[in-house]
């Protein structure tokens, strides 16, 4: 008889359970805390970003074969170390880019509503034009924004690709941030925003970083906020996290700790993409999908009456009843002001946040229902 795969997951893995108790010997372990003894007889290791998967994590575990992370980002992986021994790794692309969408889209219809002006008459770079970059680029080509898709890694490889320049997205009225966190290479991405690029912006700019904070120098983003002090910034993500800078958090106008992609979807997806991958690999049937175990939504669908148009005003009043990045904010800051020690806890506390992607709205007009498909709600009549 073969042996029980022995499954190593980190604690704040979701659906872990349900998806791989058939699969093998579960053991939970806590991501900050883990030490190689702690997985020397795994087979697999199945973790989020908060497991540091370095050469000396990994030196004892002499049966390893698989490693994944239920995270798009995989900065946190060193993928030489394990290549060299041999090991599989994989992460889960685009498993919570619906969720950072969406935290984009809260922060752009408040900003836009309490400033006073219509989306559509404003042009939004997005930086890094992948998963999450691509969905923020339809959604808000459907709210009519002249887009500046920014990729120039993305042109090299795909010819149906054309990247604007960075002097284009400098000038952009509101720049959203996607990338990778990378070191050493033409197109490096660490702190790729630094006094340079900070001096070419709009005095008034809106920019929004939810992919890591390693790309902004936050040095010279206080000089900016000095100089330019109209910049709206919305920071999802910090340097030297969870130690981050009280002031940075303070400058932004939207704050909150790392949770752009923590939709109860997104984390479902991420556990089962790697649930997916881990039974291709070892050549098993795949029994679960994340539909098994998501809840509904309390409210799980809206009609919109025949005479409502494609408006800015009724689009930011759906895209807040599924999520606002204003509580967030709030409760963020507040609690961050009482203890800077919470950021992790706060992250792991998180409340249960859904997508626009489970919310069915109902128009008669095909073309409203592509629109509001667009961005990324289940449209239907
Ligand atoms: N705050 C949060 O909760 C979340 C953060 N993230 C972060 O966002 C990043 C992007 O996520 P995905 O879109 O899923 O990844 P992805 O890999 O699908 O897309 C990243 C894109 O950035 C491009 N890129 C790389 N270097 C670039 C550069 N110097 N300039 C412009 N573009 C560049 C790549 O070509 C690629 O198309 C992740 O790597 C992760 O670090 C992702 C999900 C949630
Ligand atoms: O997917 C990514 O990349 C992210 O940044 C995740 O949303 C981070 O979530 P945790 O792994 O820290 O729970």
């Amino acid at each position: 008889m073969a042996t029980e795969l022995q499954i190593y997951i980190e604690d704040s893995l979701l659906y872990a359970e349900e998806f791989f108790k058939d699969v093998g010997n579960i053991t939970r372990f806590s991501g900050y805390k883990v030490q190689p003894q702690d997985i020397s007889d795994a087979d697999v290791l199945l973790t989020r970003s908060t497991t540091k998967v370095s050469r000396e994590l990994v030196s004892q575990a002499k049966n390893l074969k698989f490693v994944g992370t239920a995270t798009a980002g995989y900065d946190h992986i060193d993928g030489k170390a394990l290549e060299d021994k041999g090991i599989h790794w994989t992460a889960a692309g685009g498993c919570n880019a619906d969720a950072v969408a969406d935290y984009v889209l809260s922060a752009l219809f408040i900003i836009a509503q309490e400033s006073m002006f219509e989306l559509a008459d404003k042009s939004v770079a997005v930086v890094g034009v992948g998963e999450v970059g691509s969905r923020i680029v339809e959604r808000v080509n459907a709210l009519g924004c002249q887009v500046i898709a920014y990729d120039p890694v993305r042109a090299q490889n795909d010819a149906s690709f054309t990247s604007a320049s960075l002097d284009e997205v400098l000038a952009a009225d509101i720049i959203s941030c996607h990338v990778p966190l990378t070191h050493d290479n033409e197109f490096a991405t660490d702190k790729m925003f630094g006094a340079a690029q900070f001096a070419k912006m709009r005095e008034d700019v809106i920019f929004i970083n939810a992919c890591r904070g390693e790309i902004v120098d936050e040095a010279a983003l206080k000089t900016h906020m000095q100089a330019k002090p109209k910049t709206k910034l919305v920071l999802d993500v910090f340097d030297n996290e969870p130690n981050i800078d009280l002031e940075i958090m303070e400058l932004a106008m939207f704050a909150s700790p790392h949770i752009a992609g923590h939709s109860l979807e997104g984390k479902a997806r991420g556990t089962e993409m790697l649930y997916f991958k881990l039974c291709d690999f070892f050549g098993l049937n795949k029994q679960h999908q994340l539909h098994d175990f998501l809840p509904p939504m309390r409210v799980d669908n809206i009609d919109l009456a025949a005479s409502c148009q494609f408006e800015q005003s009724i689009l930011r009043k759906i895209t807040h009843l599924v999520y606002d990045i204003r509580d967030d904010n709030v409760w963020f800051k507040n609690a961050m002001r009482q203890d800077a020690s919470q950021f992790k806890s706060l992250r792991r506390s998180y409340p249960i946040r859904r997508e626009m992607t489970s919310l069915v709205v109902r128009h008669p007009a095909h073309d409203i229902q592509d629109k509001l498909t667009q961005l990324s709600l289940r449209a239907t009549k």
